[in-house]
Order: C-alpha cells, then structure tokens, then sequence
C-alpha cells in the first residue's frame, strides 16, 4: 500500500507547506517524506487526478443577446485591469491572455485560460417550497451533560429556509440587473481513492436570465429539466383542499383576500388577490389555521403521514415560490451531481454571493430524499448556531457529542461511546454537511477525522464517511482558543486533503448584478486593491435616504455595539413601547441551552415606527431578512375583523395604523366569539424581496428543537422580529441586505470588512464609512491556500498534470508540519468570543 502510495505521490513535495508553485523542482527530493507522512491507503486516491474545467458565462444564446453586459472578471487582478464596467462598451470577452504570465502571478492564470471556458446552458429549477425543507432538528441531551456552561450544542429547528429569488434591488439603479459576473471557477481533485470519473465533467455557467427578475410568463415548469428541486411528488395537497369547504369558524378568513381560490383550479393554493389593496396580505394565523386545518384531516382520514401533511400545508403557504424558482447554475448543477450522484466528498468554495448557500440547501434537499428511508445516514451541522439554523441543522460540536473538544482524541472517543446517541451519530452517518467551514478550527478537524475513525473501525479519513463542506475562507476564520495566537484554518488540517476528493470554486456573482462592484469587493477578498476602488469606496462615504422610511442596516463587529444601537434608536422614537416576552417549555436543564442561539429574541421591545426584520421565512417574497417597519399594534381578531369587512382600500399610509384609525378598526371586533386573544400585536410593512410593500400582523411564532422521533426537546413561542437598525457582522454573515452601512473604523478582524461590505447588492444600496486600504485585510494563509488551488488548476489546464499531486502533498506535508497537541475549540457564535480573542 506505501508502495502504491509512494508511486502515486512521485514529485510530490511533501516539505514546504508555503510554497506555492516555484517549488517544482525541489519537491521531487522531498517527495518521499510526504508519502511516508500522508499515505495515499487512506485517502480516495485517483490514477490521474480528475480535472473539471472551467467555464464562464451564461449559455450561447442568451450571452450572444447579451453580449455587451456579459463580463469575466478576473477575481486576482486589480479591479482596473478587469473589464470595465456595464456602462463600457467592452464586450463580454475580457479575458485576459494568460500566456507568458509568470508563475508568481498563477491566480491569474486561472482566469487567463480563455480556452479553459465553455459555454454550455442548463436550467434546473430550485427547491419548490422555501420553507418546508427542514422541519426538526435533532439534539441529544448528552450533547450537553459535560459542559453546562457551553453554549455550542444548538440546534435550530427552524425550517429551512427558501432559496430565494433573485432579488431586485428597488433602489434607483443606474446599472440594469444584467447577468452574473463570473469571477472564477476551479475543480480539482485534491485526493481520491475510488477510480475518479473518467470523463471531463463539463461546466458552464447559469444562463444569463437568472440574473433578471422573474418574469411571470417565464414559467420555470415549462422548461426542460433534468433536476427539478424538491420532489414534486412529497408536494401535493391533500385531495381534500381540493374540495374546500368553509367551516362556519374560517369564514373570515375565507373572506380574507388570502383565501381567494382559483375557480379554474379548485385545488390550486389560492392567490392574494392584487385588486385590492388590503393593508394586510394574511395574517400567520390564517396561515396557521390552515395547517390545523389540514391536521385535522389528516388526523380523521389517516392517509397522510405527518411529513406529507407538512409538506402539503408548506406547499400551500409557499405555492407561489414555485413559480420564481432559481435554475441552480451549471456549476451548481455540477457540484449536486458530484455528491448526490457519485457520491464524492467536495469542497465547494466562492466569493460572496455565489450561491453557495443556495447550493447548500438545494444538496440537503436531493440528499434527504436520497436518504428519505433513512434519514439518519445523512446529518447537516454548521461551525456556528446561526448558521446551522439557516440549513436546519445543527453546530458540528454538537452532532459530534464532544462537548467543547478541549481533549485529545482517545478521551473524546470514551466520552462518545458513553453516549449512544452521539455514538450512533457517528456509526450511522454515511454523509456529512458542514457549512461554513471557514470558522471550524483545524485541530478540530483533525480531532473529528480521527475520532470519526476510531469509532467506526475504518481506516479512511473521517472513517469513510462522504464530507460535503462548504465556506469562504476569505470571510469570518475560526475564534483562536485561549492559549493560541492565531486559530489554525480547517485547510490546514492534516486530514483535509485526504478528507476531500473535489474542490470546487463557484464563479457567478449573483448577489451582485454590477460586474464592477463585484470586482471591487473581490479585489478587497483577496487584499489587492487598487487605487481606483480605494477611491470608489471613499466615495461611498455618502448619506443614503429613501422614501419608503425605511433607513439602512448598520453593521457592527459587537453585539454590545449593535444592542446599543437598537435600544438608543428604540428609545428615542415616541409613543408607548411593546414588551414581548419569549414563552419558552421544555427540560430547564437543558431548555436555554438549546434556546440559547436561537435567532428569536427571549425578548423584544418594540414601537410604531421600529425597523424590523423577518427572521422567519413566511413565502417567497417575505423572507428571513426582510426589513420592514411597524406601523401600529392591533390584536389578532380586530385585525381580522377589519379584513372581514373590507375596510382598507388604500396603502398603509393611507389608511394610517395612527390612534383614530386603530379606534375605529376596534369597533369592528367585538363579537366575543372571535376575540380569542386579546394581545395587540405589530403590523409590520415591510419591503419585499420583489420590491412591493406588504403589511402583516406578526404573531406569535413557534420554534422547536425536536429529537429524530419528533419529540420536542426546547420551544420558543416568539415574534419572528428583531430590531434591525443595527445587526452584528457575525448575524449578517450569510445574509443579503439592500441597505447596508459599514463604518470601517470598528472593524477589526481579518475578512470582516469583506463580509460585511459584500453583504450588499448594489452600491447604491451601500455605504461605507472610514474606508482604509489597511482596513481590508486577508489573511496571508488563506491567500497563500487559494492560491495554491488556482495554480494548480492553472496547472491542469496545461497538462500538467503531476503538479496536483504536488499540490495534494503539499497541503499534507504543510499540515503535518503545523500539526500539534494544543486543542483549540472553535466558540460558535458569540461576538463577545471574538472581542475577547481579539481584543
Ligand atoms: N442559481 C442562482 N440563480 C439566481 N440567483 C441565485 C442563484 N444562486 C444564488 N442566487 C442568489 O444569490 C444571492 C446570494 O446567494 P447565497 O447567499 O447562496 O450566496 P453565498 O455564496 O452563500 O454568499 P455568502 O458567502 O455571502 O454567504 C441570493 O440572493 C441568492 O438568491
């Protein structure tokens, strides 16, 4: 087997973990060291190692109409040497000649290759529903027995959240949403011990269309489609919706705009009906309604199992996110086939904004029904609580039932066998998500790989068991524990290159439609950048005003820093303020552990006139991070009773949520039958995702930590609100916003100014105090690993084939070398860790 190894790591350089690609010569001599270190028995090896191509741009006929808006950007050259902006008449083929360019400069290479690219069209359509994804989450209660004080072991039972439609900015836009700006893209295989595919697998990019708002004619079932996400088959509605009958105690909300059916289409999820401009567009509790509604059937006909039941009542809710589906890019579209298909562990990486996330949840939808039989072959965790939530899943410390991790590895594994859950866990796991890997610690990894090995008697890395991981290591790293300098990346793991058999660098832009600020924020990931966009930033500096009332989002390093802000905003707006208190149930002794990092507050203080944001998905276009603004208080019933007697016929600003109108919106409620809870709750306008403004009355919303069978371990019953004038960088991580301030000056930490300025969609949504070139700062690894992976692509591209595995032992050898006992944690999700590690 070391012989085997040994012949396939020739001319590997197992000695200078720097070393990029000038090192080709030396390597051979200190290839042997590598091979001893890192032998191949464990890894998925590959005779050749399995090079993907690159590719860019949207499909042919689409990028031919499109030509003059359709730009490659090369993401490792500065900003001014990239093609120019949408308002330049370059057309869309500024790739620059790779030839001649020297080694030291192979980042640019990668993109350089115009014959790397092909153009080839896929369209696929997302995941229908939004929100019905991920209903459970699971936690086992001696994830917590060890350590009382941790605060890791969350678990988000929310829902997993909607691919969200591309979203149009509603500021006024001197650049039109034209197609996605490609950055660059790299597959390259790392390791590989099953045969790799033998064939290229072709790449292009997502046709240009995704980049435009939906159209309503362009109705994404009437494409051709290969993959469509999820399964229609676990959407249908129970036959009885088809026959809606009206129980004498829903006619009001039968009367609700809401209800409207479609005559054509009995079975149909009824539309809100446009004509009228009600102040309201549901209410939750009609929503909630109607999934009781469905339970009951559900319970008196017995035929549908309680997944199909939610699946059914999602569906209803969300019916119209089927109708503006993202198409997953081809190169999304490629990274699902990799793992769903072939069933390899990949490493999918980008910029902000190109849909890794998307991409994610898109994987986690075709692996559960790969996995629908049994569900526990397949387990989601994230590095962090919150992230964790945004996939339905659950933080890696706690899947793995180490506690903090502080130990070595043989006590951990003792800790685990003693707690058959965990232990299941890890004997029944065959895939493994992680997300945000960029904040998982090195030394852990190693921990995991090793534990992972251990416990399941496999000799492979992590015992054999698939690894989909995804991150950006340009953004937020881990948290240093006590004792260390710096934290140690996850690529710096020993076990990461013969842990994972693609890696894979997403391209497309979406987040950002203009070619030329998603130039600006790559030049500040990669820590280059150029004068021009030092001063195109400077000049961002600007006051932003709108006319809706809403303000922007601030950005803040602290969470002590964004509560200050919420609470001094809160105070200083007049009229009464609002207390929401959480109801929480569930084990004392675990409840707040687990409720702990939930995204809903324990509690919230709120006013007329507060900026708000969504934390709960509620359809397609009011999502998890719409911001809003609240416009009065009123209780469930008068709300309703205002729907029932159509009395809003106007905006809400016509109609006004002031003292008169809410008087007379009273009057209408005092049929003590329908005043269940007399509670007033927050009408909330807010702005959504297509650019339209909707009132809602939030109620009450629940949130549940639930064990595999279902049993609820902790809930939350909570507004789905938090104040949004301000927000932590930490909370934002992942988010999308329109309206974003970021005062450089506080920012501290490497990759959080590209974080939080790339939160944005547009410049016009942005502004950016305190802009310093210093502020913008990547780290030297992580520029150093990127590095590495371009050039070697570039290599491929060339032929060069021995160069990967070069680069394969490299990251071994660079590892090994790094590696030690200290045990460093990685402390999920407390901006306060950060001060503290920071200072
Ligand atoms: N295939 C696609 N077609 C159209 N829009 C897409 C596609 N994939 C992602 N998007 C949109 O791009 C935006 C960014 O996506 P997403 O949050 O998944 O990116 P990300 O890479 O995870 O970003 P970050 O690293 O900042 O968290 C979202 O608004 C999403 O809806």
């Amino acid at each position: 087997m070391l012989g085997r190894a040994r012949d396939r790591a020739g001319g590997a350089d197992a000695s200078n973990p720097t070393t990029t690609t000038t090192s080709t010569a030396t390597s051979a001599t200190k290839s042997d060291l590598a091979k001893q270190l890192f032998p191949l028995s464990s890894s998925p090896s590959s005779q050749q190692p399995d090079i993907t191509s690159w590719a860019t741009s949207a499909n042919k006929p689409r990028s031919a109409a499109l030509s003059s808006t359709t730009h490659v950007i090369n993401p490792f050259k500065p900003r001014s040497s990239n093609p120019p902006p949408l308002s330049a008449t370059r057309p869309s083929s500024i790739i620059a000649n790779a030839a001649g360019m020297s080694r030291t400069n192979s980042l640019v290479s990668i993109c350089s290759n115009a014959g790397s690219f092909e153009d080839r069209e896929s369209s696929f359509a997302k995941p229908q529903s939004h929100g019905s994804a991920i209903s459970s989450v699971f936690v086992s209660e001696e994830d917590f027995s060890d350590d009382n004080t941790l605060e890791l072991d969350y678990e988000c039972p929310a829902s997993l959240p909607p691919l969200p439609p591309p979203s149009k900015p509603k500021l006024p836009s001197t650049a039109r949403p034209i197609a996605a700006t490609t950055i660059t893209t790299t597959t390259i295989t790392t390791t590989g011990l099953p045969p790799p595919p033998t064939s290229q697998i072709p790449w292009s990019s997502s046709p240009c269309h995704h980049m435009f708002p939906p159209e309503k004619s362009q109705k994404p079932e009437s494409k051709p489609s290969n993959h469509i996400l999820p399964p229609a088959t676990k959407r249908t509605l129970p036959k009885t919706w088809s026959q809606e009958t009206v129980q004498p105690s829903q006619s009001k909300e039968s009367a609700s705009p809401f209800q409207a059916t479609d005559d054509a289409n009995p079975s149909a999820t009824p539309l809100p009906n446009k004509k009228r401009a009600l102040p309201w567009d549901t209410t939750q509790s009609a929503v909630k309604e109607r999934r009781k509604q469905l339970k009951n059937q559900n319970k008196n006909d017995g035929q549908l199992s309680r997944d199909e039941m939610r699946a059914s009542a999602d569906d209803h809710v969300t019916q119209k996110t089927k109708a503006s589906a993202i198409s997953l890019s081809s190169e999304q579209q490629h990274v699902i086939d990799l793992v769903v298909k072939d069933g390899r562990s990949v490493f999918f990486t980008g910029p902000a904004g190109t849909g890794k996330s998307v991409l994610m949840r898109a994987i986690i939808s075709e692996l559960k029904k790969k996995w629908a039989r049994d569900p526990e072959r397949l387990s989601v965790t994230a590095s962090t609580g919150l992230a964790a939530c945004n996939i339905g899943g659950q933080t890696l410390h706690s899947f793995a039932g180490i506690g903090l991790g502080k130990e070595d590895v043989p006590t951990l594994v003792k800790k685990i066998r003693r707690n058959a859950k965990a232990k299941n866990r890890w004997l029944r796991t065959k895939t493994l998500i992680i997300d945000e890997v960029s904040m998982v610690d090195g030394d852990l990894f190693d921990k995991l790989s090793q534990i992972a090995r251990e416990i399941r008697k496999n000799g492979r890395a992590f015992g054999g068991i698939q690894l989909i991981i995804t991150g950006d290591f340009f953004q937020l790293p881990p948290v240093p524990d006590g004792g260390k300098k710096e934290a140690k990346f996850a690529f710096d793991a020993g076990t990461w290159n013969t842990s994972i058999d693609h890696t894979i660098g997403l391209t497309q832009v979406f987040r950002q439609k203009d070619p030329q600020f998603a130039g600006m924020l790559n030049e500040m990931r990669l820590g280059r950048i150029s004068n021009d966009t030092v001063q195109t930033f400077k000049d961002l500096a600007r006051p932003l005003t709108f006319d809706d009332g809403l303000g922007v989002t601030e950005l803040f390093p602290t969470r002590y820093e964004v509560e200050r802000s919420n609470e001094s905003r809160l105070r200083n707006l007049p009229g009464d303020s609002y207390h929401y208190e959480s109801l929480d149930a569930g084990d004392p002794n675990i409840r707040d552990k687990l409720l702990a990092n939930m995204m809903a507050p324990k509690s919230i203080d709120l006013k007329k006139g507060a900026q708000v944001m969504l934390i709960k998905n509620m359809d397609d276009t009011l999502v998890n991070g719409s911001l809003g603004k609240v416009m009065g208080f009123m209780s469930e019933a008068t709300f309703e009773n205002w729907a029932m007697n159509d009395h809003g016929t106007g905006s809400d600003d016509e109609m006004g949520f002031d003292g008169g109108s809410k008087k007379k919106i009273k009057a209408f409620s005092r049929d003590p039958e329908s005043v269940k809870d007399l509670r007033e709750y927050p009408v909330v306008r807010f702005t959504a995702t297509d650019g339209s403004h909707r009132s809602i009355l939030c109620i009450l919303e629940d949130w549940k930590v639930e064990l595999p069978t279902g049993e609820v371990q902790a809930s939350r019953k909570q507004l789905p609100l938090i104040l949004a004038w301000a927000l932590s960088i930490h909370k934002a991580q992942g988010q999308t916003l329109e309206r974003v301030k970021v005062d450089l000056g506080k920012v501290f930490e490497k990759g959080q100014a590209y974080v939080a300025l790339s939160r944005a969609v547009s410049k016009m949504g942005l502004q950016v105090l305190r802009f310093e070139k210093s502020k913008v700062m990547a780290h030297p690894r992580v520029i150093q690993f990127y590095d590495k992976l371009y050039s070697a692509e570039s290599a491929i591209k060339t032929k060069k084939a021995p160069i990967i595995s070069e680069f394969a032992h490299k990251g071994a050898s660079s590892t090994s070398a790094g590696r030690s006992n200290s045990m460093t944690v990685v402390d999920l999700d407390e901006e306060e860790a950060m001060v503290a590690a920071y200072g």
